[in-house]
């Protein structure tokens, strides 16, 4: 392992934390630009997260990288020897990947300054609740608001030395999904004097899939997924409460539009069909990532001209990422790297190839001097 930012990448998979408590997180990023020569440096924390701008030689424009810096509540399965510290907290979707690549291209872009500013910003909260919507809000973005902006998102599915991407929609629109239900509790034994919050739970959850099957047009996509059901108290108890929670992923705004209010009409017929209170709530949404049409084209041209990885046209996909939100406001691109990895993102047995850390940060420097000189 010579890369020192192997090592980093390590560290910081031990200390994973949820969105807007990566306080060790943002100690850890802080001590590692601390020890980076100060004299182009300027670094600002945002509450959990930080900006770190680098200034350029002769700056006609600002160059943004976004890396996201919190993990998921996953208990770790991996064996690794640097496994989570933390219980049940996890870097199971790559953002230790994501910040090490960031410190990497900011360590390089600190010793050989480009002409162009620079704006390292590494993001709290992307797993939820987000925190690229408020941070594109704050005073340091409206001041060095970049011209343009990249990020990259590891990618199990395709080998080291590849990366994919493609002009244009990338990522779904998302919008989180938990439902109550509340209705009446009693003796196992006596289900008449009941409603049972069980039984309008599974009812529900399989109504729901029909809004996928039977009101999205088969050529569009969406998805909903109920991902954590809770309800009841014990075995001999009839539950008085259940929840559902869970995720809305759509490839177009209107279809989100469509899958909610048929959510909304088949949650008042479970209402009224089980006599039960039911309240829906729609959690934290993301806006879908699309690509600037000539910037990913001019990225992915330099990439397959220059032989620095293979890279790879793919399709959209249902994944969401508030990433959205600053390409909605500020022109650029996200891709995925290849990680080559036997469990996906979001798997308690994750384990990204870490050679993938050293190919993105050479493939990303020498853009950054392609663009930025
Ligand atoms: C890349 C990735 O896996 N992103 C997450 C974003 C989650 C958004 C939100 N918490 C939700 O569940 O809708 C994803 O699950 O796609």
């Amino acid at each position: 392992m010579s890369n020192p930012f192997v090592q980093i990448r390590r560290d910081l998979h031990q200390i994973p934390e949820l969105g807007f408590q990566e306080f060790k997180t943002q100690k850890y990023l802080l001590s590692y630009i601390e020890s980076l020569p100060k004299e182009r440096l300027e670094v600002r924390k945002w509450e959990t997260g930080l900006f770190v701008k680098v200034h350029g030689l002769n700056p006609r424009k600002i160059i943004g990288y976004r890396a996201d810096i919190d993990g998921l509540p996953i208990k770790e399965e991996t064996e690794l020897p640097f496994h989570s510290t933390h219980a049940e907290q996890m870097h199971a979707c790559g953002h230790d990947f994501h910040m090490s690549i960031g410190l990497g291209v900011l360590t390089h872009i600190v010793h050989h300054p480009i002409q162009d500013d620079m704006l390292f910003i590494f993001q709290p909260a992307e797993e939820g609740p987000g925190g690229a919507e408020p941070m594109l809000k704050s005073r340091e973005m409206e001041e060095w608001k970049p011209d343009m902006i990249i990020a990259l998102h590891i990618a199990p599915e395709y080998p080291v030395g590849t990366i994919a991407t493609r002009e244009g929609l990338l990522f779904a629109n998302t919008s989180e999904l938990f439902i109550d239900l509340v209705g009446k509790g009693g003796h196992a034994a006596y289900p008449h004097q009941t409603n049972d919050m069980v039984i309008a739970a599974c009812s529900l959850v399989s109504q729901l899939q029909t809004v996928i099957s039977r009101n999205i047009d088969p050529l569009d996509s969406a998805v909903i997924t109920i991902g954590k059901i809770t309800g009841g108290t014990v075995q001999n108890v009839i539950a008085e409460k259940a929840r559902l929670e869970g995720t809305i992923r759509t490839l177009s705004v209107d279809s989100m539009k469509k899958v909610k209010n048929r959510i909304e009409s088949i949650v008042q017929g479970i209402a009224t069909g089980y006599e039960c209170e039911v309240k829906i709530d729609y959690g934290s949404m993301y806006h879908q990532v699309y690509n600037d049409h000539s910037l990913t084209r001019e990225f992915m041209n330099y990439v397959e001209e220059q032989s620095l990885v293979r890279v790879i046209e793919c399709k959209e996909a249902m994944t969401g990422e508030d990433f959205g939100y600053m390409l909605e406001k500020i022109p650029g691109f996200m891709f995925w790297l290849g990680v080559e990895s036997e469990f996906g993102l979001h798997h308690s047995k994750l384990n990204p190839n870490e050679d993938a850390i050293e190919k993105a940060i050479m493939l990303l420097t020498a853009y950054l001097n392609y663009k930025g000189n």
